[in-house]
């Protein structure tokens, strides 16, 4: 037990899938998984183990924004000995050519959150997915013909920004979309010498106003989620 995660040692398996919604932990669970048992409800914050084709995952949501995701990716290594953490979130695109639906798998997470500056004294690190799971969740998503882009994301604090003119200049520089979580991920896998990837569906575009319902947010993104359950 730890303390934002009431499962005993054994009960989390070394892959597990990481949506920011709890609920989606649970449509994940119940529609892709056998044999699943519930190990945690702590604040809500539902996490699953069952197996997919035979071998052992788990689901767990992380909560909104980084530090979030970050209490739980910690607790989850260091405390379960988690060694594959791939967030599967939704996120909005920044960039013309990114459409809803479209899926983004993550190479590089910037971030215009300052919890790396505090880290680093100021430096800039690079929070960057691990190569093992970006090259086997590229090569998952060309065998299963599900189509992809590839590049850097932008993990920001805010959800609703006072000027979304914000994301220009990200987009300027060729990040695709925006979400809250990666780059917090990203960072504290790194730490502990464990692989991370995140990969991301596109819920609603800054571009054109488009947004997905809470419903579709909770339970479709099926192709993410296939390539995602590859991984392990
Ligand atoms: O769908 P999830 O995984 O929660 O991810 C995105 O959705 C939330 C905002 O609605 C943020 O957590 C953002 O990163
Ligand atoms: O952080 C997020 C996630 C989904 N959609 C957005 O616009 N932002």
């Amino acid at each position: 037990m730890s303390v934002h995660i009431n499962a005993k040692k054994g009960e989390i398996a070394e892959t597990i899938l990481l949506p920011g919604d709890p609920l989606r932990a649970k449509w994940i669970a119940e529609t892709y998984l056998e044999n699943i048992s519930c190990y945690n409800e702590v604040r809500g914050m539902l996490g699953y183990t069952g197996t997919y084709k035979g071998r052992k995952i788990s689901v767990q949501g992380t909560g909104m924004g980084i530090p979030s995701i970050s209490i739980y990716a910690h607790e989850l290594i260091s405390e379960f000995g988690v060694k594959n953490l791939i967030r599967v979130g939704s996120a909005g695109a920044i960039k013309q050519d990114v459409k809803m639906g479209d899926v983004i798998i993550a190479m590089a997470a910037s971030s215009s959150s300052s919890l790396n500056r505090n880290r680093f004294n100021g430096g800039d690190f690079a929070p960057t997915a691990s190569f093992n799971l970006f090259d086997k969740a590229i090569k998952t998503a060309r065998d299963q013909k599900i189509s992809f882009k590839a590049g850097n994301v932008l993990s920001s604090d805010f959800f609703y920004t006072d000027d979304p003119l914000d994301y220009e200049k990200w987009a300027a520089y060729n990040v695709l979309c925006v979400e809250m979580e990666a780059a917090g991920l990203y960072s504290i896998a790194a730490k502990h010498n464990v692989d991370a990837l995140a990969i991301l569906t596109i819920s609603d575009s800054l571009i054109t106003g488009e947004q997905s319902t809470a419903q579709e947010r909770e339970s479709t993104f099926n192709n993410m989620i296939k390539i995602a359950l590859e991984l392990g």
